[in-house]
């Protein structure tokens, strides 16, 4: 199977780079050869490339920075999103998207389902949303995965803020309010590739198609998330700090965030027979791979 990922240096796509075996071929273009803002550019490199499935790990991921640069944001979230998804259909491929936990206002209590009511708080949630009602209208064959607090040993994320916050103090104050699953890049990424393999083998199949919940299993806060990294830190003898928890009035931000963006994934895991491993599992992964 050859899987095609429109971005490269991100976490996702460094992520899905790193699964690239005998059985699967990964290939990721990004800027400046793709941008996904430019149709043509994707058209050219699926020609060149010719794959079997088309994924989309390109996006705009700033959320206090969109508060004031929504065009940029939309122009990449969600018009970037719809021209992956018609040059894969165009070229009669199925696309799999990348969506996240922020469409939701985080105002419900409990677990999070798929049909649930959206209702973006900030400006990158927003146009994350309008991407995955522009790829849905794109290109019939499509998974929309919904993904959360995402961290890996690539890029900047808030596992490796908090290590390197640890490096020069000893408290670190972080708010305590706010609830979802924090997911390790490197498990999304095998997910795709069991959900790729499925849809290449099944296109038609509409089970396969759709909006699927994918995050690792468990809960926590941005507080606990901190509090784990650094007690596992410690155990390897790496950077740790002591965590206040604070309120999100405590630590204001030009973007609001989800009180509440628990996922249930139990559609994924029944259609692809697929579930990510617990929260805590990921961080020790995660805190090994820098280590190593
Ligand atoms: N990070 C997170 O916490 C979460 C992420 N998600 C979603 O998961 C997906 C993957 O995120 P993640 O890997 O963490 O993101 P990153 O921010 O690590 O990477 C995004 C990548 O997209 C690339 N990109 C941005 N604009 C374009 C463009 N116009 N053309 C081509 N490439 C572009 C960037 O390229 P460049 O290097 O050139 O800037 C960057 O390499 C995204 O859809 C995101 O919305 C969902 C939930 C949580
Ligand atoms: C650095 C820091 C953050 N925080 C808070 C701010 C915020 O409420 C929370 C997380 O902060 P961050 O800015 O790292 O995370 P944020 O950029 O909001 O992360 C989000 O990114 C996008 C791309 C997604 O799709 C989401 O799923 C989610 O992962 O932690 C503290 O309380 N103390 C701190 O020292």
């Amino acid at each position: 199977m050859k899987l095609f990922v429109s971005g490269r240096e991100g976490q996702l796509a460094r992520s899905l780079l790193a699964l690239s075996a005998a059985d699967v071929d990964v290939v990721a273009i990004g800027r400046p050869e793709l941008d996904i803002t430019d149709r043509a550019s994707i058209e050219r490199a699926l020609d060149a490339h010719k794959p079997d499935i088309v994924v989309n790990a390109a996006a705009y991921t700033a959320v206090d920075r969109a508060e004031s640069e929504r065009d940029q944001a939309f122009a990449i979230n969600r018009d970037g999103a719809e021209n992956v998804a018609l040059a894969a259909a165009e070229a009669g491929l199925p696309v799999i998207h990348v969506s996240t936990d922020y469409v939701f206002s985080g105002s419900a209590d409990g677990w999070r389902h798929e049909q649930d009511p959206t209702g973006p708080q900030n400006v990158y949630g927003a146009s994350k949303l309008a991407g995955e009602q522009a790829v849905a209208a794109a290109n019939p064959a499509h998974a929309i995965l919904r993904t959360a607090w995402v961290y890996s040993p690539y890029g900047g994320n808030f596992l490796k803020t908090m290590l390197r916050l640890a490096g020069d103090r000893e408290r670190v104050g972080v708010v305590a309010d706010q609830f979802g699953t924090p997911t390790y890049a490197p498990d999304i990424a095998e997910a795709i590739l069991v959900a790729a393999r499925a849809i290449v083998a099944d296109p038609q199949n509409s089970d396969l198609q759709g909006v699927f919940h994918l995050t690792a299993q468990g809960e926590a806060n941005w507080a606990d998330f901190a509090r784990e990294i650094f007690r596992q830190s410690a155990a390897r003898g790496g950077p740790s700090a002591a965590v206040d928890a604070i309120t999100t009035a405590d630590y204001p931000t030009p973007a609001r965030r989800p009180a509440n963006s628990r996922l249930d994934t139990t559609r994924f895991a029944t259609s692809f027979g697929h579930k990510l491993p617990d929260w805590r599992d990921g961080v020790a992964r995660c805190l090994a791979a820098l280590g190593d």
